[in-house]
């Protein structure tokens, strides 16, 4: 998730810019307009990798691995019971990443305050990694508090993805999580668009996950303001011949991914990421640094592919003279998890008791 110093801020987050809600009635006041004590809603959100290399901001893949939130309307108070990934490190109160969300569904539907709940969480996509969990946060909160509210003041999917976007910051995560598969996501005067393209069924995102996070807004804090019109020349083409590699052509996956935009300026806050990233790029393999980092993420072709790349993985990072596996006296740990790109973006269930 995005911060608030200069090179992070969101791209438009006044409330002109947010969802046009504004003339609908405010209905906190009216109780039976939520829905009732007992009704819970279920949301299982996808992860994702924004950028996928040189669409930096734009393009976003979902992953196939998964954080489970529900939420019941309770009788009073806010609780919490919440596991997995990150589960000791949230706060337990409304700024709880998906309590925020909900409120902002809720303010930008004129809904008021947020009724009781009781909120359950189990995370499997790890924190500060590159994996969109702040995105699936968000998102989970947004559809869930959508859930909640009466038919009369429901979000469109169009207001969810700009109500998601401007609490991110940028749209490349939450629009795969939304859409699944991958998606192109643009800004144009304060909206926030997003296209689906279907992915080719032969690419398997392997991603090796180290045991050090880097914040989103601090990976964001190292990007220059000014790069010069080569470096973006390059990266528009890179960026452009990735859709047709992840869409038709993906033994184009290695030059399709290359990136100067981002990974370049990020490497000081990830040295063992970038070394993994080189080695499995020198050995043929499509790796990059997975949306902010220091997650690397390859996108192999195929499935017996996929194993070769993770074997790769297990072999750079068990070599004791690479930065990979030792890096300022300490060796680093990697989890490999081979993954599919989910064709369908977040779900949501709701029951009543
Ligand atoms: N499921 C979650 N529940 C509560 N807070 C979350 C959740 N996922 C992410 N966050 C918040 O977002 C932060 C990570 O966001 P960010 O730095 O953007 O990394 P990421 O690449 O994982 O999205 C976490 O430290 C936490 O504060
Ligand atoms: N385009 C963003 C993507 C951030 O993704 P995250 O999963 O690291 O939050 C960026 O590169 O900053």
């Amino acid at each position: 998730m995005t911060g608030s110093a200069v090179n992070n801020a969101p791209l438009h987050a006044t409330r002109t810019d947010a969802p046009d809600t504004d003339s609908a009635p405010r209905i906190g006041s009216v109780p039976g307009a939520i829905t009732p004590v007992g009704t819970t809603v279920s949301v299982r959100v996808p992860g994702s990798t924004g950028n996928v290399g040189p669409g930096f901001d734009s393009l976003g893949l979902a992953l196939g691995h998964y954080d489970t939130v529900t939420l019941t309307r309770i009788e009073r108070g806010l609780e919490f019971d919440l596991s997995g990934e990150g589960a000791a490190g949230v706060p337990r109160g409304p700024e709880h990443l998906v309590i925020r969300a909900m409120q902002a569904a809720f303010d930008a539907a004129g809904a008021g305050e947020l009724p009781p709940l009781r909120l359950r969480a189990h995370n499997a996509i790890p924190h500060g990694r590159g994996m969109g969990s702040s995105a699936s946060a968000v998102v989970a909160g947004v559809l869930a508090a959508n859930a909640l509210l009466p038919a009369s003041h429901r979000l469109s999917p169009d207001a969810v993805l700009q109500v998601c976007s401007h609490m991110e910051g940028h749209p490349d995560n939450v629009a795969p999580t939304l859409l699944g598969g991958l998606t192109i996501s643009y800004e144009d005067e304060g909206r926030f668009h997003s296209v689906p393209v279907r992915v080719h069924p032969d690419v398997v995102p392997v991603v090796a996950v180290p045991d050090f996070e880097v914040a989103t807004s601090v990976a964001r804090g190292l990007l220059p303001e000014m790069i010069a019109h080569r470096t973006a020349a390059v990266n528009a083409g890179r960026a452009a011949l990735l859709v047709a590699a992840l869409g038709e052509r993906p033994e184009l996956l290695v030059p399709a991914t290359f990136d100067l935009l981002h990974q370049p300026y990020r490497a000081q806050a990830m040295a063992p990421s970038c070394e993994l990233m080189t080695r499995l790029r020198d050995l043929g393999h499509a790796a990059l640094i997975s949306g902010a980092g220091p997650t690397v993420l390859t996108l192999a072709n195929g499935a017996e592919h996929a194993g070769r790349v993770a074997a790769a993985i297990e072999e750079i990072a068990a070599d004791a003279a690479s930065s990979a596996h030792e890096y300022q006296g300490r060796t680093v740990t990697w989890r490999v998890h081979v993954l599919r790109v989910p064709e369908e973006g977040a779900k949501v269930s709701v029951s009543t008791q």
